[in-house]
């Protein structure tokens, strides 16, 4: 059962840790059977199914599920001309379930990730781990060499300074995958019958300044604290890029959680990674951002927001004019991207009125 809070002196959970502050966000071309086996995790929480690919298409989501789903014709109804921003036919347009949740907090996951088993042979709960990486503070001033401070059994171990251990507040948590791995399609070309069977029992905050390249398999994170920035870049149909949608908004929230000094946490929980997609067709998706990343990771690297950005939204719509200025002269792509950036936030800002763009990205 996910993670309980058990109210003192009954013998039972009550109930699911977040039950009502969380929202589970699924981009999906195929069936949903995989949830039957996220059943005894999933089914206390509010499900946002987005429903990629030919709207006419019937997608079953088992019984007993909560869940509300949107196809394209949704999204065009919904966003009018702003659901130019949403890409189609890519698992991208996951972040249109991150724009439309009412909720505090996002885990975003895979219709081919499953249930993965710890060490000892037990079904990893990686919703629990999530909540768990959220819920707690982030390291990213002053690296911990016992990793995670807060977990049961470790600490902040000596020389680090006292007056950093108060940490800040966690905006991502990162998880992992067994056995497929997210490789790149060269890496899956040279190495397909690689799999990854190494269980890492470590959460690590990545140091503040570290750009990482973040999967958007399995993915949980605080919409109040960084929601306006997981824009899933521009990919799939009509695009000349795919599979640096995640990559595109991890580089974009690293940058912004740096400058508002939370954190973003990597490592457990791990999911069970069960289908490779074709390395071939992954190439021709990647080729051109291959190249591409060789400049756009110095553009993060030596961005610098300026001081009066304090909102998320300030601070996307800084680096969306960066992106043109900065990118644009690589590949029209790039100016066109930089514009959806500014569309995303227009189409955010309508559907979430309630969060003014003052209250979040400030650390509470
Ligand atoms: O056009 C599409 C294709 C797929 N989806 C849904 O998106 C996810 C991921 O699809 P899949 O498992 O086939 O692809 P992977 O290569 O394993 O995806 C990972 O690589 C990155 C791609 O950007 C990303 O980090 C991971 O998603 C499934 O739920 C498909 O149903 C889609 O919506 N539209
Ligand atoms: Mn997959």
């Amino acid at each position: 059962m996910a993670g309980t809070v058990t109210v003192p002196g009954s013998s039972t959970p009550s109930t699911p840790l977040l039950k009502d502050e969380l929202d589970i966000v699924i981009p999906t071309i195929r069936n949903l059977d995989f949830l039957e086996m996220w059943r005894p995790f999933f089914q206390p929480y509010h499900l946002i199914i987005v429903q990629d690919g030919d709207p006419t298409k019937t997608i079953k989501v088992p019984e007993g599920f909560d869940y509300e789903l949107y196809n394209r014709n949704d999204i065009n109804r919904i966003l009018g001309p702003k659901a130019s921003c949403i890409s189609f036919k890519d698992s991208a347009c996951r972040c249109f379930g991150y724009m439309v949740s009412k909720k505090k907090y996002i885990y975003t996951i895979d219709d081919d990730c499953f249930v993965a088993k710890d060490p000892s042979g037990k079904d990893i709960n990686a919703l629990e781990q999530h909540i768990k990486n959220l819920l707690s503070p982030s390291t990213p001033f002053f690296f911990n060499t016992l990793y995670d401070p807060y977990r049961e059994g470790a600490d902040f171990v000596r020389g680090y300074p006292f007056s950093l251990r108060e940490g800040a507040h966690t905006a991502v948590s990162h998880g992992l995958w067994l056995n497929i791995p997210d490789y790149d399609a060269p890496t899956q070309l040279v190495k397909p019958k690689e799999r990854n069977e190494r269980y890492v029992d470590a959460v690590m905050t990545i140091p503040k300044g570290t750009l990482f390249p973040m999967c958007g398999m399995n993915l949980a994170f605080d919409r109040d604290l960084i929601g306006p920035a997981m824009y899933f870049g521009l990919m799939g149909d009509g695009q000349p890029i795919g599979r640096y949608d995640d990559m595109w908004a991890g580089w974009c929230v690293k940058v912004i959680c740096d400058h508002l000094s939370l954190g973003v946490k990597t490592g457990l929980p791990y999911i069970w990674h069960s289908k490779a997609s074709n390395p071939f067709v992954n190439l021709k998706k990647e080729y051109k951002g291959i190249f591409w990343q060789e400049d756009i990771i110095p553009f993060f690297q030596n961005v610098t927001i300026p001081k009066d950005c304090d909102t998320v939204q300030k601070c996307y719509i800084y680096l969306s004019g960066q992106v043109k200025e900065k990118l644009g002269t690589i590949d029209p792509y790039f100016v066109k991207l930089g514009d959806a950036m500014v569309t995303w936030i227009e189409a955010w800002d309508e559907l979430n009125p309630s969060t003014p763009a003052a209250a979040n990205g400030k650390a509470k």
